[in-house]
């Protein structure tokens, strides 16, 4: 309208503030925000959404970006992201590898313990980024197909704690990668394209180039459908976690590495799993695998002074009962 101060919304301002009122802790008035932003265009929507909602939610905002070091491209991918956060004029904050990363899973560990620490540093207590329902569709494929089980399944929550104070959140999760392609058309933002992101060696493109628009040839709407699954799934998950760690206090002895396998025996099979994860996740220097919590799963009803192979590290479990104790 002209000469009116009122902003112009689109339907995507709209139906981002709908979530966060649905979900008053994601991003609540005030809240100080550290957007993790790439350059690509799902975070340059999320920056622009949040700027433009700023006032009236009156938050305090800040710009991260990482430099994993691993693109020719990455020093100019960084510096425009500083533009343009300057343009905005949002502080900027930037760490930069000392070396090139190796592989896409190093550059993820690097990155969050980046984020972190900025947020520490620097007072904020969430750090935003922006996962759409693309990636969470794609993420629950991907997880599928390496058999990681329902948890995998309920992929992308919307937040968990990164420490005790900083939380990660991911307001975007409603919101396709259609879309942001398009907000981001509609503002002009200038998007830094990922030339690595159209590379089929990786298993995520390849998710995402091949096997997604192939799905969408039988269900246009894989991709929320999918998003949908994961959503219902993490319910599952909370309520199975909690009730497995209820009982894990019950059969386990504080800092003592053995847990009482007559107080197991009657739980149904997915709690008796999860408790032992939790067990060996507790004690072992790695995360368990399948296998390994299946092995020791298996004691719950072996006879006395039945044991494992040796984990990495050497350490085994054996039953010595009621007991089933780890030798560390
Ligand atoms: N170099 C970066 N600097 C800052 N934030 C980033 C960077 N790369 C990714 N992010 C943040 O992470 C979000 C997800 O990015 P992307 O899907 O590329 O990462 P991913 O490795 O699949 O992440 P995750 O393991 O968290 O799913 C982006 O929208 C952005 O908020």
């Amino acid at each position: 309208m002209a000469g009116s101060s009122k902003p112009d919304w689109t339907d995507l301002h709209a139906r981002f503030q709908a979530t966060l009122r649905s979900r008053p802790h994601l991003l609540p008035p005030h809240a100080s925000l550290l957007v993790a932003v790439s350059g690509g265009q799902d975070s340059l929507c999320l920056l622009k959404l949040l700027l433009d909602l700023q006032p009236k939610w009156g938050w305090q905002l800040g710009v991260a970006h990482c430099d994993h070091q691993m693109r020719s491209d990455s020093a100019a991918n960084a510096q425009q992201v500083s533009d343009l956060a300057g343009h905005w004029s949002i502080q900027f904050y930037q760490k930069t590898a000392n070396r090139p990363l190796q592989g896409e899973s190093a550059a993820r560990s690097w990155r969050y313990s980046a984020l972190i620490a900025l947020a520490e540093i620097h007072g904020f207590s969430r750090v935003v980024t922006g996962h759409t329902k693309s990636d969470r569709a794609e993420t629950l494929l991907h997880n599928l197909i390496r058999g990681s089980g329902l948890d995998g399944l309920a992929a992308l929550s919307w937040q968990r704690p990164l420490t005790e104070t900083v939380q990660l959140v991911r307001p975007m999760l409603e919101i396709g990668r259609s879309q942001t392609a398009q907000f981001c058309q509609q503002f002009q933002l200038p998007i830094w394209e990922d030339p690595t992101n159209q590379d089929t060696r990786y298993t995520r493109n390849q998710i995402r180039l091949h096997l997604i628009p192939a799905l969408e040839t039988i269900n246009p709407q894989v991709q929320t459908h999918l998003a949908t699954t994961a959503e219902l799934l993490q319910a599952d998950v909370e309520y199975l976690e909690s009730l497995a760690s209820h009982l894990y206090t019950q059969v386990t002895q504080p800092d003592l590495p053995k847990l009482n396998r007559k107080l197991l025996t009657d739980a149904p099979l997915s709690l008796q799993r999860r408790v032992i994860r939790q067990f060996l996740l507790r004690w072992l220097p790695h995360a368990p695998n399948f296998a390994q919590v299946e092995k020791v799963t298996q004691l719950i009803d072996a006879p006395n002074r039945s044991q494992t192979d040796p984990f990495p590290g050497g350490s085994l479990a054996h039953v010595q009962h009621p007991w089933i104790e780890l030798k560390l």
